[in-house]
């Protein structure tokens, strides 16, 4: 099936966007993107190269002098347009994303406003880069402080957000007046492609922001991003293996970093919880883009007063639950992005079953719909020594475990190498404090299992990574502080 774009000039097949124009690849190569409900070729995109990436460096830094001396204002109102772009050709966006990421057509509508929500955003952080006035120590002295650009970006971005991981790192680095080389995902270029398109639309100057494509050169497109002297700080989102890679990489030209890694995020229901909001909240959290998003609940520990009528609850509403192509309006649930993701839950399943997990609902893969469908599934009984409970799924599969008290829930919360996101739901006022301050995480939802919002900011700790995207720290990851001494000064006025 070919979905049909409003405006098809949006689909950009077999060029990148570099300096203002759309180029090929030099070698003329090109890789294929397939829609992952259906198989079926999406298009092809360009197979860049370091030479061909070499090239959108050189736009950036070319660009940065004349766009980093633009005022907070201009900068914002450009953001503002390509806020207006985005908004207007959101239908156009969500189709994209539903092609190409296989995320039912509603939730890639609701990407697309969240994606364009960092524009908004950022357009009204840009032009409030304050400094301070510091009280000098030293005698006639005056110090002060401005937050400069840090200059030209490396942005590395995944595919479960073809769109919202792209605009949270451009948004802030444009707002702080830093130009960009973008690495699109190769499961989902099309995406940042129109994304490009639309900032053109939007009057974003040449070379400002580039968008450069690959699938087999990813690896040297990441260690060229990495190892630039041109480039001076780097931003990736993706797995904590890939992370720690690009951090070891980017060690000899000392870059700024930000990493936003894996989770595997617990959620917790005490028995004080109100318990349909809690399975609504866990049924949110769990299966939002079928269980593809790092903050994704992934260890649920319910409460042994509680268990198993939250078991019973939970079971039920997945039941409710429609699988299938992403374009048809009455599914809830989508594809995986592709087959290693399928057996990777599927060895999730397989393990927990085997250690004494029983399976309440779904479990199986779905051949008959597409070699990417799992069905939503529920694991009860879960205990420590499962697979789920130490490593992230990234898929549709609830592992519930059961806990006694307080203490022991969040020991076993906190005792992951990563900490992006956890949830608890409670009402008992103490509690809610205690165990939100207890979790060892950058980001806690309490009573709620949606956390996004481009005012808060997300980001994690431990093997999740470090920095914050969105909010007003979103665009100190892109800025640098120049402390200014003045000496001679504070000599009193002439009688
Ligand atoms: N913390 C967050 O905000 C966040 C958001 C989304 C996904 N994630 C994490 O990402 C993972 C899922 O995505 P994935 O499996 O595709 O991750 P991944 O790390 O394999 O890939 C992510 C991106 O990095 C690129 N990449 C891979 N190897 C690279 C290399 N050597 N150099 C440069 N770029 C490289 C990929 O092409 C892709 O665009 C999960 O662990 C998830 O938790 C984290
Ligand atoms: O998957 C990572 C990002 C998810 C989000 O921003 O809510």
């Amino acid at each position: 099936m070919v979905p049909k774009l409003k405006d098809p000039s949006l689909l950009k097949q077999n060029v990148c966007y570099v300096n203002g124009e759309w180029k090929p690849a030099k070698s003329g190569k090109t890789f294929k993107v397939n829609d992952p409900g259906t198989g079926e070729l999406v298009g092809t995109s360009p197979e860049f190269n370091t030479d061909d990436t070499e090239a959108a460096i050189a736009a950036a830094a070319a660009a940065l002098p004349s766009f980093r001396s633009k005022t907070g204002r201009e900068r914002a109102r450009m953001l503002r347009r390509w806020y207006d772009e985005m908004t207007a050709n959101a239908d156009d966006i969500a189709t994209l994303i539903t092609w190409e990421n296989g995320k039912p057509i509603a939730d890639a509508r609701g990407e697309a406003a969240y994606a364009a929500s960092f524009f908004e955003w950022f357009s009204e952080e840009a032009p409030r880069a304050y400094g301070d006035t510091i009280p000098a120590t030293v005698p006639g002295n005056r110090v002060f402080t401005r937050r400069e650009p840090v200059g030209v970006c490396g942005l590395i971005t995944p595919w479960n957000f073809p769109a919202a991981m792209i605009t949270r790192k451009v948004a802030p680095a444009l707002a702080a007046g830093c130009t960009v080389v973008c690495k699109a995902p190769g499961e989902t270029p099309f995406t940042a492609l129109a994304l490009a398109e639309l900032a053109h639309r939007a009057g974003i100057p040449a070379g400002v922001v580039n968008i450069v494509t690959a699938m087999e050169n990813t690896a040297e497109i990441g260690q060229l991003l990495t190892t630039s002297e041109t480039i001076r700080k780097v931003s990736f989102t993706g797995s904590t293996a890939v992370g720690k890679l690009l951090m070891k990489q980017s060690a000899d030209s000392l870059k700024k970093l930000s990493l936003e890694l894996g989770g595997n995020a617990p959620f917790i229901v005490f028995d004080d919880a109100d318990l349909d909001a809690a399975v609504a909240g866990a049924i949110a959290s769990k299966f939002r883009s079928s269980g593809q998003t790092c903050v994704c609940a992934n260890r649920i520990y319910v409460q042994s007063g509680i268990y198993d009528q939250f078991v019973e609850k939970f079971t039920d509403k997945v039941k409710g639950f429609k699988v299938g192509n992403g374009f048809d309006d009455s599914i809830t649930h989508g594809p995986l992005i592709h087959d290693r993701a399928v057996s990777k839950v599927d060895q999730h399943v397989r393990d927990a079953e085997k250690k004494g997990g029983k399976i309440t609902i779904g479990g199986q893969t779905l051949p008959d719909l597409g070699s990417n469908f799992f069905q939503p599934t529920v694991i009860r009984d879960m205990t420590p020594e499962m697979a789920i409970a130490s490593e992230e799924t990234f898929g549709p599969v609830a592992g519930l475990f059961p806990f006694e008290t307080e203490d022991e829930v969040v020991k076993m919360a906190n005792q992951a190498d990563v900490g992006l996101a956890g949830y608890f739901f409670s009402r008992d006022l103490e509690r809610v404090y205690r165990v939100a301050e207890a979790l060892d995480v950058g980001m806690v939802g309490v009573n709620t299992g949606i956390i996004s919002d481009p005012a808060s900011p997300f980001g994690g700790v431990k093997h999740s990574g470090f920095g914050r995207e969105g909010s007003r720290y979103g665009i100190e990851e892109y800025q640098v502080i120049k402390t200014i001494t003045l000496g001679g000064m504070g000599k009193s006025l002439q009688a």
